[in-house]
């Protein structure tokens, strides 16, 4: 059985160019014109680019006393009908929990996906059965190791655990990634805005400022230079952040940062709202920034100074986010935005000229693919890829809404924006998964994706810290030891 999208335009990172694609076997087969198929999707008016990879998700996550709403179900589902097509989340091991015990978990989460997915570990604590483990981790498939810089008390790990395992990656070929706040000084704050009466979920904002996220952030970057290693930096939310990020790439270093769909399109005034359930509901580390700092992001991604944009989709419901009445410290951390990253960034990206459309590729799809090592069979239309891709409509419109939504939580922070560029069919590996406005494939159909340690990069670094490594000097004629 033979699928063909017919007279679409492709979009590619680097190229636009008129052409049908033949899908077979869940790959592309052949690009060209006049195709032929068993079944025929009509692009007319449509850009065909790869489906979105978000690297940045959090799918029924133990945190903060609770789950995070969203499983892989309704997760996978909202990825689709926003056109993402894979989505990477982290498997996160309790304090003592073995990172293979952990997996099995995510494992068993996840068979209920309806796009491909794949894994991030988290480093939640640090011995010699972590570190053993994480060999096995990447022969599962496994190239990317998280660290939380915040979160004290409960995720966080600390400057000699963060080393010693920014080292181990370099052994293996592994990228570390960090959530980048000085959990130490956001505890400090929190403790004192509470007892000042600070309470609200503005206290979360105040708790931390840009300055936390970008000490972090240069910390993290000098250590992994000196463990040898690259570093993914998770949702750089501020210019702090993003200068470290720039600094570092000028200076050689193998640095990538990821702002959210969030950060670059809502503002801290949200937190301001006297309703405490609309800023509750915006809580999120780090929190929404002012307008500076969000064209700072903006033009990170259009310089290429920023890579990837994400979600950190982590969906609480209104009911759980009152768990922090009183207390704002305990309003579970995180927001939604699978179904709508692609569209919002095509609005307020490609839509205002920030973005250029094979820019948008690059930064929510091609990039990710290249910094996973998946690419080209995810994040490219070529022959032999995956057909994971959307047909995209780029004068469909829409108001969003949550009453619309595939998401499980009864309200989204995007609410009543307008976007105009949505998917008019979403394919995953080939299977039709949205058309008409509703999800098509059934749970399960998602399969996971491994992905192999020794990326061009990680290689790439160590042949040249190697070549630059501390060697003694050859003398001749020692002198002889005073002594
Ligand atoms: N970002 C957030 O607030 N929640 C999810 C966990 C994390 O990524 O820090
Ligand atoms: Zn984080
Ligand atoms: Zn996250």
């Amino acid at each position: 059985m033979t699928t063909v999208i017919k007279n679409g335009t492709i979009v590619t990172a680097d190229l636009t160019y008129k052409a049908d694609v033949l899908i077979e076997g869940g790959q592309i087969i052949e690009i060209g014109r006049d195709l032929k198929g068993d079944e025929t999707l009509d692009a007319t008016d449509c850009f065909v680019m790869p489906g979105g990879i978000d690297p940045h998700t959090h799918l029924e996550m133990p945190f903060m006393g609770t789950y995070s709403a969203d499983d892989f179900e309704s997760g996978t589902r909202a990825a689709l009908a926003g056109g993402t097509t894979m989505v990477v989340d982290f498997a996160l091991p309790a304090p003592g929990e073995g990172l293979l015990d952990a997996l099995k978990k995510w494992d068993n989460k996840s068979t209920r996906a309806h796009c491909d997915y794949s894994f991030h570990m988290a480093i939640t604590w640090w011995d010699k059965q972590v570190f053993d483990e994480m060999k096995a981790v990447t022969e599962r498939g496994i190239n990317t190791f998280k660290h939380f810089l915040a979160y004290k008390g409960a995720l966080m790990v600390n400057d000699d655990e963060l080393y010693s395992s920014f080292k181990r990656c370099a052994e293996l070929g592994a990228i570390p990634l960090v959530h980048a706040e000085n959990g130490d000084v956001v505890a400090e704050l929190s403790a004192k805005l509470l007892a000042d009466g600070n309470n609200g979920p503005e206290g979360h904002a105040y708790s931390r400022p840009p300055q936390v996220e970008g000490e972090a952030t240069n910390r993290a970057i000098m250590i992994a230079d000196m463990a040898g290693v690259p570093l993914y930096v998770v949702h750089t939310s501020c210019e702090e952040s993003h200068e470290a990020i720039r600094r570092a790439k000028l200076a050689g270093k193998r640095v990538w940062g990821e702002p959210l769909i969030q950060h670059l399109t809502l503002d801290e005034s949200e937190y301001f709202d006297k309703d405490w359930d609309h800023a509750a509901r915006r809580v999120m580390s780090p929190p929404f920034r002012n307008k500076q700092h969000q064209d700072s992001l903006w033009n990170g991604l259009s310089s290429g100074t920023l890579s990837c944009v994400a979600t950190d989709h982590c969906a609480f419901t209104t009911d759980q986010k009152r768990y922090g009445v009183g207390d704002f410290t305990k309003i579970p951390n995180g927001t939604g935005g699978l179904e709508d990253r692609l569209p919002m960034l095509w609005t307020y990206g490609v839509g205002t000229g920030r973005l250029t459309p094979n820019e948008f590729v690059a930064v929510t799809s091609t990039n990710i693919a290249k910094i996973l090592n998946i690419y080209p069979k995810k994040g490219a239309v070529l022959v032999g890829a995956d057909a994971d891709l959307v047909v995209w409509d780029p004068k469909a419109s829409k108001v969003i809404s949550a009453k619309d939504q595939q998401s499980a939580i009864d309200y989204n922070v995007f609410e009543g924006k307008e976007v105009t560029g949505l998917p008019r069919y979403t394919l995953s590996r080939g299977v039709v998964a949205w058309a008409d406005g509703k999800i098509q494939t059934k749970e399960g159909h998602g399969q996971f994706v491994p992905r192999e340690a020794g990326t061009p990069v990680t290689k790439a670094l160590s042949t040249w810290k190697e070549l630059t490594a501390p060697r003694p000097i050859q003398r001749s004629g020692i002198p002889a030891s005073g002594v």
